[in-house]
């Protein structure tokens, strides 16, 4: 390997000679070879931020020099647009390393340093022209920068989910359009009930998507208040007193975000409640969704032996062994993908909760769980929606044949009848196998018209158009 040797407070080190992060980084990759993940793009991308913002405000108060200053402006610039190219293999940091995410804050400086030397005529490594600590990091601490980076880098992705979910609503809620006159018996306890349409079913899924995303969207705002500025302990020490209301501002020209300075910027290190809250949030989403997987594995069961109320899209062969069966594989793959969810939330709570005095150091694994969640779910649910979702039949005769036969719509003629006369009609329905409405007619309560007319099912329910309603048949 061709290496140039670099130094630090503990001593030399060799660091690749190609590399723009030097020796605090190799130390991380030395000490933390962990899980093989690395920060994501869009964390990344908003660290580079800070730093961005940091220098134009260094540069402004005059506390950091023109040349200096322009250099490591423009090296963010470059690295930004080159994330994806040239400097994609230059943040090798694991996810899992430094407490409070030191390692990760020093890569960033180190590659801008080390571009921002270049830019100016000089080796990488020259850091007594320009260091990572002193100029890069001038103002900052890992301990304001990263959980600001962080509550950044959810926005962006939060944003894109917000999308997301608000597209794969829209097709749950199309869905129930369609089948809004599909009368199909209800299920409570998953034993027959009161009669609903599998359209209801299905606008109560886009509802629930719907409920999970506003809440999501009001715990990214909460995010909007960041701790920058407060360096290491909150106090603010080694800035210019401008210094944090000017940073916020010029983080939230670069951002397009309307960011706030912490209320209190002591609390705003010690606590990280507001990205355990986002990740609460996407918990309760996960939950929603897997609910809402379980329920459409349940409709789909069969195809001759379950429920078969609906059809999901067969998307490839089920099994390796049983011939021409296909899988609710989509759904199934959804439900993994929730648990992974719920999961990720529960570190979360763990390290929000092992914040000590003055600081949480446990920051990297929150910032990963979330983005890890939140990329979940905007790679898959979109491939859900049109792959499954958009493709579901209803099996209209199937739902129509069990509500003949469910003997709880006697409820509807429980009010005249009486609960324990209804009761006896219920159990002679099961006996018998035959319709409420032939029973009433046995028995000589009705007449076939006033059965026909009084069980009708389309007035039973709230069918777009319907004449009578629930609520005008009970009177
Ligand atoms: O890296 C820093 O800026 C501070 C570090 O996290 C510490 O508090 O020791």
């Amino acid at each position: 390997m061709n290496s140039r040797i670099e130094k630090d407070s503990l001593g030399e080190m060799e660091v690749p000679a190609d590399a723009y992060y030097g020796i605090q980084t190799q130390r991380a990759i030395c000490n933390f070879p962990v899980s093989g993940h690395r920060a994501s793009p869009e964390f990344i991308r908003a660290y580079i931020l800070v730093k961005k913002a940091a220098a134009l405000t260094n540069l402004e108060l005059g506390v950091l020099d023109r040349v200096r200053g322009d250099a490591i402006v423009a090296a963010a610039d470059e690295v930004l647009s080159g994330l994806s190219g040239k400097y994609s293999d230059q943040f090798p940091v694991d996810i899992f390393q430094a407490g409070a995410g030191t390692s990760f804050n020093m890569n960033v400086n180190e590659v801008l340093a080390n571009r921002a030397l270049e830019i100016l005529g000089r080796n990488r490594g020259d850091y007594s022209f320009l260091s990572p600590n002193d100029h890069v990091n001038m103002s900052q601490s890992t301990n304001d920068t990263f959980p600001t980076a962080s509550s950044i880098a959810v926005i962006f992705a939060a944003d894109r989910l917000i999308d997301v979910l608000a597209s794969l609503a829209e097709a749950f809620q199309a869905k129930a359009l369609e089948f809004s006159r599909i009368p199909k018996s209800g299920r409570t306890h998953l034993m027959d009930a009161l009669p609903v349409t599998l359209g209801d079913e299905f606008g109560a899924y886009a509802a629930a998507l719907l409920r999970a995303s506003g809440r999501i969207k009001e715990r990214r705002n909460d995010l909007l208040e960041l701790p920058l500025g407060g360096t290491a302990t909150g106090t603010g020490a080694n800035t210019d007193p401008k210094y944090r209301e000017l940073v916020i501002s010029k983080l939230s020209e670069l951002c397009k975000l309307p960011f706030r300075k912490a209320s209190n910027s002591f609390e705003a290190l010690q606590s990280r409640s507001q990205l355990a809250a986002f990740s609460g949030a996407l918990r309760e989403l996960a939950l929603e969704l897997i609910r809402i997987a379980n329920d459409l594995r349940l409709l789909n069961a069969g195809p001759t032996s379950g429920i078969s109320e609906i059809e999901l899209p067969a998307v490839q062969p089920g099994s390796s062994m049983m011939p021409g069966k296909y899988n609710p594989v989509m759904a199934e793959c959804l439900d993994m993908i929730g648990f992974q969810i719920v999961g990720n939330d529960t570190a979360v709570a763990f390290a929000t909760q092992a914040g000590q005095l003055e600081l949480n150091v446990m920051t990297p694994v929150i910032t990963s769980n979330i983005l890890m969640s939140v990329s979940l779910l905007t790679n898959y649910l979109p491939i859900f929606q049109t792959r499954c979702v958009e493709g579901i039949k209803a099996n209209e005769d199937r739902c129509r044949a069990y509500l003949e036969l469910n003997p709880t719509l006697v409820t509807f003629l429980a009010p005249k009848l009486g609960y324990l006369n209804a009761a006896e009609i219920a159990k002679e329905v099961l006996d018998k196998r035959i319709p409420v409405k032939e029973v009433l007619v046995m028995r000589g309560f009705l007449s076939k018209e006033e059965a026909d007319e009084l069980l009708k099912i389309e007035n039973l329910l709230q069918f777009p158009g319907s004449e009578k309603s629930k609520t005008s048949l009970k009177e």
